[in-house]
């Protein structure tokens, strides 16, 4: 069976080879290889300049591999985008919102792109906003919402359109600690419920430990130094996380 998981061939959902980047002497990626399987959530954790935006530029096809393959269920984001469009979600650190469109205005933008009609979209939206919590916010406008409140419409956007894939650049970094710890919370719980496959770029060991079921760490240029499965760490040790953290900054800084 094919789920919004799953591409024709039933292999991994997202899939680097050797990709390569650069731009003119300076490489920004450097014969990257991962995979993510149907379902995972997977962190990208790197400093700055990395290579995290290139990566995500690569995905989302707003930029080639200067050699090497890149494929988004089973399809080449560049040559194929079309085919990709309403299977693949983005929200970035910045909510990016239209400020003179409400928040379910916002929310509705992606349905109304794929062409949903009027009447569905409007309910999908406000189902969507309800259950990021925002279901007393549907009129206000990005001005009167705060940064939290923002990245949830963000968030609702994004998932609004039942996509396969979402991926996250940087999208709770520009938030407060404790607002950021709510909305990772909040975004995994929407992941094992809505069973999306999700790709994480973050700087922060914090995040990607929290929410991914993977954490693969980049030096810099981008190219996987270690791979960790969550999942395997017991961080109610006292010192543990911290142990884990002088290790894995060690790496980035590599
Ligand atoms: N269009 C470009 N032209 C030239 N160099 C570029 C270009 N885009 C990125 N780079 C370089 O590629 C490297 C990786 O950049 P990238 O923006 O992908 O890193 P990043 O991990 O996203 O950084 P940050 O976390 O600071 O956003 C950097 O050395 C950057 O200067």
């Amino acid at each position: 069976m094919i789920t919004k998981n799953s591409n024709a061939s039933g292999d991994c959902v997202i899939e680097l080879k050797d990709a390569h980047v650069s731009f003119g002497d300076v490489v920004a990626v450097d014969k990257l290889s991962f995979q993510v399987n149907p379902g995972e959530r997977v962190a990208i954790l790197g400093q700055t300049g990395a290579g995290k935006s290139t990566i995500m530029n690569m995905l989302v096809g707003a930029l080639a591999a200067t050699s090497g393959t890149v494929r988004v269920v089973g399809l080449d984001p560049v040559a194929d985008w079309h085919a990709l469009r309403g299977k693949i979600a983005v929200a970035f650190q910045d909510a990016r919102l239209l400020p003179w469109r409400t928040a379910h205005a916002n929310v509705e933008m992606g349905l109304q792109f794929l062409g949903v009609d009027r009447r569905k979209r409007r309910d999908i939206a406000a189902e969507w906003l309800e259950r990021v919590g925002l279901g007393h916010a549907l009129t206000r406008y990005p001005h009167q919402l705060s940064g939290g409140m923002r990245q949830r419409v963000s968030l609702a956007r994004a998932l609004s359109v039942d996509p396969g894939v979402v991926l996250l650049d940087e999208a709770f970094s520009a938030l407060d600690e404790a607002t950021s710890v709510q909305l990772r919370g909040d975004f995994v719980r929407l992941a094992q419920t809505e069973k999306f496959t999700a790709l994480i770029v973050t700087h922060s060991i914090e995040e990607a430990f929290e929410i991914a079921d993977r954490v693969i760490v980049l030096g810099r240029p981008a190219k996987v130094m270690a791979t960790y499965d969550t999942a395997e760490y017991d961080f109610s040790e006292p010192g543990s996380f911290e142990t884990l953290r002088k290790t894995v900054s060690e790496m980035m800084r590599a």
